[in-house]
């Protein structure tokens, strides 16, 4: 099987080329190509299939767009969206020839997302207004942190927290409710270092910490944005430092956009019998 490995902001990814739909890609499949030991490793899977031939028809919202994002996580769940993924698979379909720089929308699970982007450098993506759901919590390490629930189409608890975020201890997953969060949750900790300036780690539902979480940024936003107490988001453009590098994150318009760098870096091929 043949594969190339990208990333974004260090939230990398194993591509896989799937343009008829022709692979089974098991839950168990996914989990052996991303182990970091055993197999290529990678914090999750894009598979690039055409949308008419991805079996979502009727099923999601995919604007007639060409491709559709089947993305999963390192684990083999599936998730609704990724933010640096859809970037990466944006670079991707351009540096392969299957699209030209511009602007299109890819498909994916939570909906139709509009990629800007030029033959190099940075992707923006429009990923939609994010939606915040109310007051949520999380503990780690025996202490208890309060955040705002937000939905970029996958489930987020972004919170606040008062000392620099390269002191928490993320070994271990955040405890959460799961009455309130049946599906799971990804969960940002965030401070702020400057006016609209963010850093940020996350611990990603499916996939443990990972150097960055594109959704995760902007329910982060978001959730500082919201501070304010606005009725709407107020708008502006933040900087989102996380431990693979920096993105920016607009809200403007009613919806956002995050942009930042996505990066193929090899491509090759599984070993006959491996997978
Ligand atoms: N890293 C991604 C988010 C991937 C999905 C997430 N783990 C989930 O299960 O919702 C991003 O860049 O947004």
């Amino acid at each position: 099987m043949r594969f190339v490995k990208g990333h974004g902001t260090e939230n990398d990814f194993v591509i896989l080329h799937d343009p008829d739909g022709a692979l089974d890609l098991t839950r168990e499949a996914v989990a052996r190509l991303c182990d970091r030991r055993a197999g290529i490793g990678a914090d999750g899977v894009l598979r690039v299939v055409r949308t008419k031939a991805a079996g979502v028809d009727g099923d999601i919202d995919t604007a007639g767009a060409e491709w559709f994002m089947d993305y999963r996580n390192a684990d083999g769940s599936i998730a609704e969206m990724c933010g640096n993924g859809i970037r990466v698979f944006g670079r991707y379909l351009v540096a392969s020839g299957l699209a030209a720089p511009g602007e299109w929308d890819v498909a994916t699970r939570g909906g139709p997302k509009r990629v800007t982007l030029g033959p190099s450098g940075d992707v923006s993506v429009d990923m939609g207004p994010p939606a915040l759901l109310g007051p949520g919590e999380a503990s780690l390490a025996g202490e208890v942190f309060q955040g705002r629930r937000v939905s970029m189409g996958n489930p987020h608890l972004a919170c606040r927290v008062d000392g620099p975020v390269a002191a928490l201890d993320l070994s271990r997953a955040p405890g959460f409710d799961p009455v309130v969060f049946p599906d799971g949750v990804n969960v940002e900790f965030f401070r702020a270092v400057g006016e609209r300036h963010l850093e940020m780690r996350v611990f990603e539902r499916g996939s443990g910490e990972t150097r960055s979480c594109g959704t995760g940024t902007v329910a982060a936003v978001a959730a500082a944005a919201a501070e304010t107490g606005s009725e709407a988001l107020p708008e502006g453009v933040w900087t989102v430092d996380v431990p693979g590098g920096r993105v920016t994150v607009t809200l403007d318009d009613g919806t956002s956009h995050l942009k930042g760098p996505a990066v193929l870096v090899a491509e090759g091929e599984t070993c006959r019998d491996w997978l």
